[in-house]
């Protein structure tokens, strides 16, 4: 691996953090990783226990002169690098008390430990090669992951396989590059044809795979932020009892009233293991009332740009147009039956007064979720930055394909290798690196 190993030889100061929640509990585990780390254990545990092993000890704030008794603690040297940055670095698990671990911290400024910045512990573990950005995003997903999918979304590429997929993709297209080096040093008259004509087979294949990689649906970036599904449709229809039935509480107002709604009110639910954010929205209808125009305005906007749109309509009243692409449903099957069909297209039947139709609509949206965010093959993009670097190298190797001189085809094709090697962190990501950790929590 290149230059993100490029701070290999670099010993970093030690650092320090609480690496589990700083709220009060039965056990807190203080995290330190660095050079010197070794000294400051000493410093407050005595002698360094095994390598890798829970060890119960006293923590002093000396502990050579038995100064300062700050709690009894299980410790875990770890020397690097075999370690989760790579570096030398220990746990201290502590009871979780607020006072012992203010003291435990003073002991280790004192010792030569600073507080760590946020995602620091895996920014270190990058730079010694120990994880590749992917990977490093994946275990920051993890952590945010609340719903199925994005565990499993998550912990995939913390262990690699979309970083797997993007350094085959370089690899291979270092392949080419060797190759097409050779190519250039060959007299013109001596140009074996066939071995031009693979290679261009190979920069199309591999440009076929990413233009496949990038027509996934948005899966990954859905599944990583969530679906949002709008529930749009005339005044009184029902959308603000059924956002409630969905959020299992009072989430919207509720009103015989024509126009209750007005602003647009959102709640986040788990459907068939995906987080979905419902939203809720003003009666849309003819009106002049500014405010409430507002509110029709801000309604059509979601229902242009949400991931699926519930058309809601009560069955009493005359029946609205059918939004495009949205998914019809009538309530109040009670007062009236629901039509099969409106404008020739099927329509589900509820009741949200009697619960009638509600399993199957709601059968029906985990459905359209799981339909939203499955696919097969290998793992999806999961980020905008993943689509940016896959795109700029696609549209290289499309620039190499349409070039006729072989001369020219290897700045595009290095180009293209540079995208690549910006996914994974390899080259030339100094500039995003404070981002990317910097959305990390203290301690991770
Ligand atoms: N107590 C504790 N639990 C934890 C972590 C931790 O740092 N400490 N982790 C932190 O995120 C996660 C587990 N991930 C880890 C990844 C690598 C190594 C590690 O030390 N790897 C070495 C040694 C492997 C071995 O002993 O077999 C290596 O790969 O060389 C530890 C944890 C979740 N649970
Ligand atoms: N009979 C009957 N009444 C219902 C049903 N579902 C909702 N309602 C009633 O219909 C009225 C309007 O419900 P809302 O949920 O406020 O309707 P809305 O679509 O949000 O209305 P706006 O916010 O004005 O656009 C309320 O009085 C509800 O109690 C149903 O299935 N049957
Ligand atoms: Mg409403």
């Amino acid at each position: 691996m290149p230059s993100n190993a490029s701070a290999h030889h670099h010993a970093l100061p030690p650092v320090f953090a609480l690496a589990t929640g700083s709220g009060r509990g039965a056990i807190a585990i203080m995290r330190v990783s660095g050079a010197g780390s070794d000294h400051i254990l000493r410093n407050l545990a005595g002698q360094l226990p095994a390598p890798r092993r829970a060890s119960f000890r006293k923590i002093w704030r000396n502990a050579a002169q038995q100064e300062d008794h700050l709690d009894d603690a299980v410790v875990i040297w770890s020397p690097g690098p075999n370690s989760y940055t790579g570096e030398d670095s220990f746990e201290l698990h502590l009871h979780a008390g607020p006072a012992i671990i203010s003291a435990v911290a003073d002991a280790l400024v004192a010792a030569g430990a600073r507080p760590a910045e946020p995602g620091e512990f895996t920014r270190r573990a990058f730079m010694h090669g120990r994880v590749d950005l992917t990977e490093a995003e994946g275990i920051a997903d993890l952590i945010e992951a609340e719903t199925e999918a994005q565990r499993k979304q998550a912990l995939a590429q913390a262990d690699g396989a979309l970083g797997a997929l993007y350094k085959n993709w370089a690899n291979r297209l270092r392949g080419v590059l060797a190759q097409q080096e050779a190519l250039i040093d060959f007299p013109d008259e001596e140009l074996p044809p066939e071995v031009e004509a693979a290679l261009l087979g190979e920069i199309a294949a591999l440009n076929n795979e990413i233009r496949h990689h990038l027509a996934d649906g948005e899966r990954g970036e859905r599944i990583r932020r969530g679906l949002v599904f709008s529930i749009a449709g005339p005044p009184n229809a029902g959308k603000s009892s059924l956002l409630n039935l969905l959020a299992e509480r009072d989430a919207a107002i509720v009103s015989p009233i024509a126009g209750t709604t007005r602003d647009t009110i959102e709640i986040t639910t788990i459907l068939a293991g995906v987080k979905v954010t419902f939203v809720d929205t003003a009666g849309l209808r003819e009106t002049s009332d500014p405010i409430e125009a507002e509110g029709v305005r801000r309604a059509m906007f979601h229902v242009e740009h949400s991931d699926f749109v519930l058309q809601l309509f009560p069955s009493d009243q005359p029946y609205p147009e059918p939004l495009p692409h949205a998914l019809l449903v009538c309530n109040k099957t009670d007062l009236a039956p629901a039509p099969a069909t409106l404008s020739l297209q099927p329509v589900l039947g509820i009741s949200l007064q009697t619960g009638d139709g509600v399993p199957e609509l709601r059968k029906r949206l985990e459905s359209e979720a799981l339909k939203l965010t499955q696919g097969s093959g290998p793992p999806p993009l999961t980020r905008a930055r993943h689509r940016a670097a896959a795109e700029a190298a696609s549209a290289s190797l499309e620039a190499a394909l349409s070039m006729d001189w072989p001369e020219m085809r290897g700045e595009e094709l290095r180009l293209a290798m540079r995208a690549l090697g910006r996914l994974t962190g390899e080259v030339g990501v100094e500039d995003i690196l404070d981002t990317i950790f910097g959305q990390f929590c203290i301690g991770k």
